[in-house]
């Protein structure tokens, strides 16, 4: 069995590739960073060490690596002969490995094969098959259509920015889940071990958007405001915890209603990410987690969706709120979006950047209570 992953960053390599291997795939990164493509080169092997104490390292050897610049023809034959194609990009990185794939894909003939888009995003699989399609001549579309499949999927492990002396090496938190929608595979199903199949991705991905991603962000947002650095750090400020937990209640009531979830559960699951963001184990900058709040700002991400949903329901956002508005003042030198937002803000009257970041009506009553609290 073969896989080609497209990232070889933090959840690529601590993660994704990690999983792939340990499942019996012969695994090929595929990246742009000419330094980490070449070090996986020559040494074919890398650390994942779990953030916890005495934790274990486990060494996933075998394997491959390729450049998407330099080598970019031997990654659409490596993507031809691939069962099982991820990517662990970004969002905004999706149409850039889209002809790649697309290329491989039109090259394998009837073999069967699935790509998964593991980011954190509503439909990302969706997103990357759109631009894949973009790509594949009219003549092919079918036949690779047919014997593609791209279900949606959800991946949780916090793996934070990092370096070691051995530059591969990646800690990661023990706690991790990919779930994957599996009304979304027509062809074979993969091998794919301690992988959660589900009939209906969307409570999942909501779920863990909402509150991992959610929780994350506001975290990151309150805690740069105050001068920490970590998410460790900031979660020993017991106002910022306090805000955290308000807003994971908001959006739990949000996914217990809509959904369905018991509301016990998802009080313990929040309790869980809460202590995962407390882990002294894993140092994790908030500029990272915080990273580009253009995205986190808008209509389907982890703020706005839920606190519309919210006021559908006829609960006010409260501690959304908070996170909202912090995520507007983020203000960071070296994040493109940070500093574009920061721009708009200068430059246009607040309402009308209020709607654009967020996609929403000027006449949303959401857009006026982020008004209010901005001008607060
Ligand atoms: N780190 C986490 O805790 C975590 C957890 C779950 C999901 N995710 C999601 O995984 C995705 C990646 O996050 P990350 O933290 O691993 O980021 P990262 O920056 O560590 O890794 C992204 C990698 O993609 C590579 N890349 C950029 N452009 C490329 C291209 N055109 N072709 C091939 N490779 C390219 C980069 O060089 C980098 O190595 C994001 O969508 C993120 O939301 C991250
Ligand atoms: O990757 P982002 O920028 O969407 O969000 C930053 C973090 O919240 C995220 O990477 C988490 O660590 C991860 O989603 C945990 O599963």
């Amino acid at each position: 069995m073969k896989a080609v992953h497209f990232g070889a960053g933090n959840i690529g390599r601590g993660f994704i590739g990690a999983l792939l291997s340990k499942s019996g795939y012969d695994v090929t990164f595929v990246d742009v960073n000419a330094e980490v493509i070449q070090a996986l080169q020559e040494k074919g092997q890398y650390t994942v060490l779990m953030a916890e104490e005495n934790g274990v390292a486990e060494v996933i050897s075998g394997i491959h690596a390729l450049n998407s610049v330099s080598e970019l023809d031997a990654v659409i034959a490596a993507v031809a002969q691939a069962d099982v194609i991820t990517t662990a990009v970004g969002p905004n990185i999706l149409r850039f490995v889209a002809e790649p794939i697309a290329k491989g894909l039109e090259k394998k003939g009837d073999k069967q094969s699935l790509v998964i888009a593991c980011e954190n995003a509503i439909g990302a699989t969706d997103t990357l098959r759109a631009y894949i399609e973009e790509h594949v001549h009219a003549t092919q579309l079918a036949r690779v259509l047919e014997t593609t499949s791209f279900p949606n999927s959800a991946v949780d492990r916090i793996v934070p920015n990092q370096r070691h002396e051995e530059p591969l090496t990646v800690a990661v938190e023990p706690f991790f889940e990919w779930v994957i929608d599996a009304s979304m595979i027509h062809t074979q199903m993969p091998k794919l071990d301690d992988v959660l199949f589900v009939p209906d991705l969307t409570p999942f991905i909501e779920r863990k958007l909402f509150t991992v991603n959610t929780g994350h962000a506001t975290v990151a947002y309150l805690g740069y405001q105050k001068g920490y650095e970590t998410i460790y750090e900031a979660m020993q400020d017991q106002e910022i915890v306090a805000t955290v937990r308000v807003a994971l209640q908001e959006t739990g009531y949000v996914l217990t209603t809509v959904y369905g979830f018991d509301k016990e559960q998802q009080n313990a699951y929040i309790n869980k990410v809460l202590n995962r963001f407390s882990n002294f184990y894993v140092s994790d900058e908030l500029i990272r987690v915080g990273r580009s709040p253009l995205r986190k700002l808008s209509r389907y991400e982890r703020f706005i969706k839920p606190a519309s949903m919210l006021l559908a329901l006829g609960q006010q956002p409260e501690a959304l709120l908070e996170g909202i508005k912090a995520a507007f003042q983020f203000d960071v030198a070296s994040d493109t979006e940070s500093v574009e937002l920061q721009e708009k803000c200068k430059a246009s009257p607040l309402i009308d950047v209020i709607a654009e970041v967020t996609g929403l009506s000027k006449e949303d009553r959401l857009v006026g209570m982020i008004l209010a609290k901005l001008e607060d």
